[in-house]
This record gives structure tokens, sequence and C-alpha cells, in this order.
């Protein structure tokens, strides 16, 4: 039985953890949720677990190292058998996801699209029946003309904030651009908006991840369950 919401995300970093095998190179992803999985990878290291991982943020990356996981990169080890990564939001049935309120959505889509398998780890808050009637999706975008790539996004329909760090400081990715938080009325058709944010110039990347998840982890206040993607 789990309780509190940093119970429940511990649970599912700890069944994540448990689905990686000896040899295996390992994506790790951003967040709340993946901190616990990669204290839990890192202790399962620290008992013999002989793996390699590659971090999507520097911020997952300093964690990784401070545990003891063995890092490489994309350059050396271009597929990845496993990534466990979290999500702000998961469409029930589709298993389409919105990521990126970590401000680290390029990397972990990078690293998903080299990846075997995507596990989502998450709490059951996150699962929706429909995208983006309450999240943003964040969209990664580069700085200049950023004011000309957000009027085009509101040409698709979204409301487009720029993240701020905090004050007048807008937010910088580990990639050093900007992101644009863009409220929907809710997505219709995830596959049809992350196409029409992907062709907007100016824009690196979009938070909408389809078709890339395998299953999420899902916990609750009765534990675990499993959730696959139907279709
Ligand atoms: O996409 C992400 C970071 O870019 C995170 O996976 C997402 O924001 C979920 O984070 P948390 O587990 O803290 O709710």
């Amino acid at each position: 039985m789990t309780d509190t919401q940093d119970e429940q995300k511990q649970a599912v970093g700890e069944a994540a953890a448990a689905l990686v095998e000896d040899g295996m190179v390992v994506g790790l992803g951003t967040g709340s949720t993946a901190r616990f999985l990669v204290d839990a990878l890192g202790r399962r290291v620290g008992d013999g677990l002989r793996i390699v991982a590659i971090p999507t943020s520097e911020r997952t990356a300093e964690q990784a190292r401070s545990v003891g996981i063995p890092l490489v990169g994309l350059d050396t080890h271009p597929r990845i058998d496993l990534t466990v990564d979290g999500a702000d939001e998961i469409e029930l049935g589709s298993l389409a996801l919105i990521k990126g309120l970590g401000g680290a959505l390029l990397r972990e889509k990078i690293v998903a699209a080299a990846s075997k398998r995507l596990v989502i780890i998450a709490d059951e808050s996150k699962l929706v029946k429909r995208l983006g009637r309450r999240t943003p999706v964040p969209v990664e975008v580069v700085r200049f003309g950023w004011q000309a790539t957000a009027a085009h996004l509101r040409e698709l329909g979204a409301e487009p904030i720029l993240r701020h760090a905090g004050g007048d400081v807008p937010f910088i990715t580990d990639g050093g651009n900007l992101i644009l938080d863009c409220k929907f009325d809710g997505i219709a058709d995830p596959r049809a908006s992350e196409l029409a944010i992907d062709d907007v110039v100016g824009v690196v990347e979009s938070g909408l991840f389809i078709n890339r998840a395998e299953c999420a982890l899902v916990a609750g206040i009765g534990g675990v369950r499993r959730i696959v993607r139907e279709g």
C-alpha cells in the first residue's frame, strides 16, 4: 500500500529499477519521479549490477554520478536497451505523453528515440483522458526571434508563455534554448499537433511524445500497476 505522492514515486522508481538487467545500456529520465529511479539503480549498482547509463539532463547526470552509476554518451552507445522517464500527462489508451515541465524534453526525446524500450513512471495524477486540458505543452525554441516563433505557435491555437527561471530571467535549457509553454484547449490529435508544432520555424522540439512509450508504471493508493499502449 502506498500513501503520499513521494512514496508512490518511490514505488514506481523502484519497480522500474527492477526491470534493469546486467549488461544493459540504460536511459535515465529527468524529474522528481526519475530521481527515485536513479537512487534505486545506484543501490543496485552498489550491489554489483553492471550497467552503463545515458542521462537526459545535467541534473540527472550529476545525481547518477553521485550514486555511482557509470555514464556513457550516445557517441559510443547509440542504441539504448531501456529508458525509464517520467511524464507530465499520460493519455489513457494511446500512452501519448506531455513531457518537459522539468525542462529536459529535447534530450529526453533524443534518448527516447534511441531506445528499444521506453517505460514511463508516474503517479496516478498524471493519467488523463485527453492531453493538454490541464498541462501546457512545453516547446523548446531557439533564442533568435522567439517572439516570431511564438506568433506562429499562436496561429496553431496555442497560448505560448515564455518560461522563466525566476523573476525576469528566462529559463535556459541544457541545449541553450528557451521554452515556450503552450496552453491548448485540449489536444484532439496528438500526432497531428506534434507534426504541426515541429513544422514551425524556430522550434527545436515539442514535449509531445507519441507512440514512444511501451508501457507506464503507475502508482496509486493500491500499489503499482502496469498500463500498456492499446492499438
Ligand atoms: O519531462 C520531464 C522533465 O523534462 C519530467 O519527466 C516530467 O516533468 C515529470 O516530472 P516529475 O516526475 O517531477 O513530475
